[in-house]
């Protein structure tokens, strides 16, 4: 954590970058970054709010800034909002208008964003993804060293859809997923306790299950400020988890993050082999595992006895096998 990876940066003091992603447009990626950096700002840390987000900026909205972003020098300064520094298309003269820009164009302003702005010493920028797959979030994950990413959804099916595609970019790109919060997950009237969810129930819980990572919040319609203060707490970040553990010669284990431990015959996992060659050869029997390596937060290698030992057997699959 903190430091300079390859071409990655981790810029201007920054201790730590908290990716918000969802992969689909209004699930509430906005609402939950700029709620946990309020909660963050109430806990005494320094933090930050980069609003990638070119086409559909929403930050100067919901954190409406007290000082303008400055141009110091070749850097620009960022707005300052309650204390929480900011940055976002909508504070640009240009940003009341729609942003009509290639996407090229996008993702240079985002690049500028981060490697021209001086944000200085900040405990956590969160940086709001806009929403989708593509060449924006592509490039944010290539350049930040990001501590881990928080994807947030609504219960709905259709939601999941592309949720679902934001967390496999996660995996592909090597950025740790820290869990998921579940927006708009039911209402409670005023005063009363009573639970109705209006869209559906279950989503989150789902891509939790199926991607390994924990569902750390549930937050209602119209949520009390408190519920960010929470999902702060359960934040645990840069850390990879789960147990790993070699039974005995046949049989590991692995003991998740939710506490379910799942228990794998070295054979059994071979003929899942992911790698190409062997998608058509027969299973092997009695097959053995001298060594198991984890591979970042994306899941195993194992050194088999006999047979392949090429493949990189993702937690996702693990899970869904185990
Ligand atoms: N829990 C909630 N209760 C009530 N309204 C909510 C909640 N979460 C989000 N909203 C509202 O839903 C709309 C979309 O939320 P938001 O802008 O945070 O989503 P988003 O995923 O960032 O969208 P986009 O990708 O389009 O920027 C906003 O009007 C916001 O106020």
């Amino acid at each position: 954590m903190g430091q300079e990876t390859g071409d990655k940066k981790n810029l201007n003091n920054v201790k730590n970058f908290l990716a918000v992603l969802a992969g689909k447009g209004g699930v509430g990626k906005s609402t939950v970054a700029h709620g946990l950096a309020q909660a963050f700002h109430r806990k005494g840390f320094r933090v930050g709010v980069l609003d990638a987000d070119i086409y559909g900026p929403s930050s100067s909205y919901l954190l409406p800034p007290d000082t303008f972003p400055k141009v110091k020098g070749e850097k620009v300064l960022p707005a300052i909002s309650g204390g929480i520094k900011t940055l976002s298309a909508a504070h640009f003269p240009r940003g009341k208008r729609a942003s009509v820009v290639r996407a090229p164009i996008a993702t240079q302003i985002v690049s500028q964003f981060i490697e021209e702005v001086k944000w200085g010493d900040l405990d956590f920028l969160l940086v709001d993804f806009p929403p989708g797959t593509g060449d924006i979030q592509i490039s944010l994950m290539q350049k930040i060293f990001f501590t881990g990413a928080l994807v947030v959804t609504t219960p709905q099916e259709l939601a999941l859809l592309d949720v679902r595609k934001s967390m496999e970019m996660c995996l592909q790109m090597g950025v740790q997923m820290a869990g998921i919060v579940e927006n708009m997950s039911y209402f409670s009237p005023p005063g009363s306790e009573e639970k109705y969810p209006l869209f559906g129930e279950g989503g989150g819980q789902k891509l939790a299950d199926e991607f390994a990572v924990p569902l750390l919040a549930e937050i209602p319609i119209h949520p009390n400020p408190d519920i960010f203060d929470t999902l702060v707490g359960k934040l645990s970040l840069g850390k990879n988890e789960c147990e790993i553990k070699q039974e005995d010669r046949y049989h590991f284990s692995i003991r998740w993050v939710d506490g379910k431990k799942s228990l794998y015959r070295f054979s059994d996992l071979q003929s899942h082999c992911p790698c190409v060659k062997c998608k058509e050869k027969a299973p092997l029997t009695h097959v053995e595992g001298e060594k198991i390596i984890p591979v970042g937060s994306y899941g195993v290698q194992v050194i088999f006895s006999k047979g392949c030992s090429k493949g990189i057997y993702p937690f996702s699959l693990l899970r869904k096998l185990g």
